[in-house]
């Protein structure tokens, strides 16, 4: 029998109790970056941020070099505590806040087992938190609630989201230029996210128990269906799905571990740049499957800040990637993509044709990813 480990770790305390990253796997090449270095506009790291934007859509980056990145990562510790804590909750206090019950804000709580992880409906086993960065900030509340422990928490999760802000609206200016989007367009990317009622971006908290054995994986193959996600966790489970384009001879198309580095983050774009860039930039699929090697005992934590455009933003091509023909076309906006992307994977609801309706931008690939 598997004794669970249920300890919550946190970015930068706390790792050394845990078992290492085994050193035998083979795992994502993934870019790294100096957050230091990108903000001093250094050409080699914006090129590293270019290049991983076009081909694997994750990047590392290193916010120890940078003193908003070192209140990022405290923030970021308080928030595997308060974590630990809000999972601990009985789960009728947690179901309580059920996504699924409080409007179509999809923020709140996301029970074990509510989403499905393929195409025949096989249940996840992962519980999440998904509290809405309007609701943090008290701009209007959605009609998501939230129990008692994160209610007496939303100071500490303002700080933590108002670093994840200031740090994606860095990025985002870096994206706008490259498409060609000035900062007087009202298509300028970082004004179309707001912390306000009318926008889904959110702080989310997400734990995955210790399955070892399991097969299925513990969360979905899915591209991340908004703008950016920042994207911390001290133990593997991970993977991306990389095509044969994106690795070497000897190398196989498949699922590969995405390595957690100390005092780092990752950023990976959605589907929302996706086409906003009309194909330019990538959102890889990607899923959770149980830690590898001894780490695999362990409950699994993460945490992310997802920038999601406004609910009223289109999902097409801008800047320089307008053409005659594409701005003849109608597309989604944000709410109607995700809300599509939702309600196809809820498991209590599930039918056979959902699993395909519930596809992002994954395009070809999800034929061989998700198959
Ligand atoms: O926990 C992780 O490492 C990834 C979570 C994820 O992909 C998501 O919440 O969209
Ligand atoms: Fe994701």
């Amino acid at each position: 029998m598997v004794v669970e480990n249920d300890a919550a770790p946190s970015t930068l305390d706390g790792w050394d109790s845990l078992p290492p990253f085994p050193t035998n796997i083979p795992v994502a090449s993934v870019n790294n970056i100096s957050h230091a270095r990108l903000l001093n506009g250094d050409a080699e790291e914006l090129k590293n941020l270019l290049s991983s934007a076009r081909t694997t859509g994750f990047v590392r980056i290193d916010f120890t070099d940078t003193e908003l990145g070192r209140r990022f990562l405290d923030g970021a510790d308080k928030m595997f505590k308060l974590a630990a804590k809000t999972f601990d909750l009985p789960a009728e206090v947690k179901l309580n806040d059920n996504m699924l019950n409080h409007g179509d804000a999809l923020l709140g709580y996301k029970g074990l087992g509510a989403s499905v992880v393929d195409k025949d409906g096989t249940r996840d086993n992962n519980e999440q938190y998904w509290i809405g960065c309007g609701d943090i900030a008290g701009e209007g509340h959605s009609r998501a609630i939230y129990n008692d422990v994160l209610n007496a928490h939303m100071h500490e999760m303002k700080s933590f989201q108002d670093t994840g802000k200031e740090m994606t609206d860095q990025l985002l200016m870096v994206f706008a230029a490259v498409l060609g989007i000035s900062a007087d367009s009202p298509d300028y990317l970082p004004k179309l996210h707001s912390h306000s009622q009318n926008s889904g971006s959110h702080v989310r908290l997400l734990k995955c128990p210790s399955r070892p054995s399991a097969k299925a994986a513990n969360l979905q193959p899915h591209t991340d269906w908004g703008t950016l996600t920042v994207l911390f966790n001290a133990l593997g489970g991970l993977q991306l799905y990389l095509p044969q384009s994106l690795l070497g001879p000897d190398q196989e198309a498949g699922w590969y571990y995405v390595k957690p580095e100390r005092g780092t983050a990752l950023v990976n774009l959605g589907d929302a740049m996706v086409s906003w860039s009309d194909g330019e930039f990538k959102s890889n699929i990607h899923r959770v499957v149980a830690p590898p090697g001894e780490q695999a005992q362990w409950a699994r934590y993460s945490l992310a800040y997802f920038t999601r455009p406004n609910h009223d933003v289109p999902m097409k091509p801008l800047g320089r990637k307008i053409t005659a023909a594409n701005s003849e076309e109608q597309y989604p906006t944000f709410k109607e993509w995700a809300m599509r992307r939702a309600l196809a994977g809820r498991a209590d609801t599930f039918k056979k044709g959902d699993w395909e309706k519930g596809q992002g931008t994954e395009g070809k690939l999800a034929v061989e990813a998700r198959a």
